[in-house]
């Protein structure tokens, strides 16, 4: 398995408008890297480019140092996994992983013998001699990634492999690609819109918005501190509150809740960074109280509850406070319900900062809140 590295990438497809700009991006021997964005964003183009079925408009591509930027793909050793499995539906389990080295004149033992490991890995012994057709979604898929190792490629490319799975399927079949992905020791690329799936199954996730890089990180490192205002919108099961706040004095006015402020300092800048003139506050739902923390400050609001949604170990609690709308996702029972007057207690430690002009990160230093 190689390492994988993009040296500048671009690629455009009309000689103006950039599907991918300058991307500069990495995926270490034996990591997951998944590939996340919105409907546009430049996956598709980063994955084909990266597996050779799509030529860069400009940059470079490296497996283990090699530059195979002019290669195709079966110079360059990669295997794909596609969302609609693409499998010969009349073939058996065993036939369709044992195709791609037939192709290659493998001789049959040595074809019975790689696909038998494969088989084993994937835990398909049972459906060998079934046609992949009467098979499961999930088990489909499991043969396209059976046939996707059998070939011992240098690097794997998962493109929304779990597209088309229901709920059910999708939670096992990520765990077991998890599972391979750290026995074989693979390298691959995900490419997903979806930000649950990259959460759980990559090493690190490169997130992409019109062409742009805009982070890389752990999942960890990304839900923590998200480096601007798209990632911090873009990642985490449910969207973040944003509040609008305009610097006057030394405070800090919350714009849909008058009369509510917050003393510059008490953001916590990085020693020598200047206080922008407007800002975005940001807190995810699950960090909203209804007690005040037990340590630490915490910026209150007081609202009327719109709404609540049970959701089994969780209740969604919709807030209007002034002109602004809070999302809070509270341990059941949450103790509120609709009318209810409620104080919602924002933790500083928790609180999101973000430059209204660019948008990118304020790095707050949460431990001096
Ligand atoms: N073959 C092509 N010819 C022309 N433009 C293309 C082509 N493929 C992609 N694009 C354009 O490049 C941009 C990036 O598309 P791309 O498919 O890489 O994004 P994506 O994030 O994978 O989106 P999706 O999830 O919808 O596939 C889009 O504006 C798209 O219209």
């Amino acid at each position: 398995m190689a390492e994988v590295v993009l040296q500048r990438v671009c690629k455009s497809y009309d000689g103006q408008a950039l599907a991918v700009k300058d991307l500069d991006l990495s995926c270490p021997q034996g990591e997951m890297l998944a590939l996340l964005g919105p409907s546009g964003c430049g996956k598709s183009s980063t994955l084909k480019m990266v597996a050779g079925i799509e030529t860069v408009s400009s940059g470079a591509i490296l497996f283990d140092g090699l530059d195979v930027t002019e290669r195709d793909s079966a110079g360059r050793n990669v295997a794909m996994v596609f969302e609609d499995y693409s499998l010969y539906p009349h073939m058996s389990t065993f036939e369709n992983i044992a195709f791609p080295l037939r192709v290659r004149g493998i001789p049959p033992d040595e074809v019975k013998r790689r696909v038998g490991e494969v088989v084993e890995l994937l835990g398909l012994g049972a459906l060998l001699g079934e046609p992949v057709r009467s098979l499961s979604g999930g088990a489909q898929q499991r043969v396209s990634i059976g046939r996707a190792l059998v070939r011992e490629p240098a690097l794997v490319m998962f493109d929304e492999p779990l597209s088309h799975l229901d709920a059910d399927q999708k939670v096992v079949l990520r765990t077991e690609i998890r599972r391979l992905q750290t026995t074989a020791g693979l390298t691959s690329v995900l490419v997903t819109h979806d930000q649950t799936e990259a959460m759980a199954m990559a090493d690190r996730i490169a997130v992409m918005n019109h062409g742009v890089l805009q982070q890389v990180g752990s999942p960890a490192a990304l839900y923590d501190t998200p480096a601007n205002l798209f990632v911090a919108g873009f990642i985490g099961e449910s969207p973040m509150n944003f509040f609008a706040a305009q610097r006057e004095g030394g405070r800090w006015l919350l714009k849909d809740l008058p009369g509510v402020s917050l003393p510059v300092e008490k953001l916590g800048l990085p020693p020598g960074t200047a206080a922008p003139d407007s800002v975005t506050l940001g807190i995810r739902p699950e960090h909203v109280l209804l007690q005040p923390p037990a340590e630490g400050h915490a910026l209150t609001l007081y609202g009327q509850v719109l709404d609540r949604e049970c959701c089994g170990d969780r209740d969604v609690l919709w807030v209007a406070s002034g002109n602004a709308r809070l999302h809070l996702e509270l341990p059941a029972p949450a103790g509120a319900r609709a009318g209810d007057e409620i104080a919602c207690h924002l933790p500083l430690a928790r609180l999101h900062g973000f430059d209204a002009a660019t948008g990118q990160s304020l790095d707050l230093r949460r431990a001096a809140c």
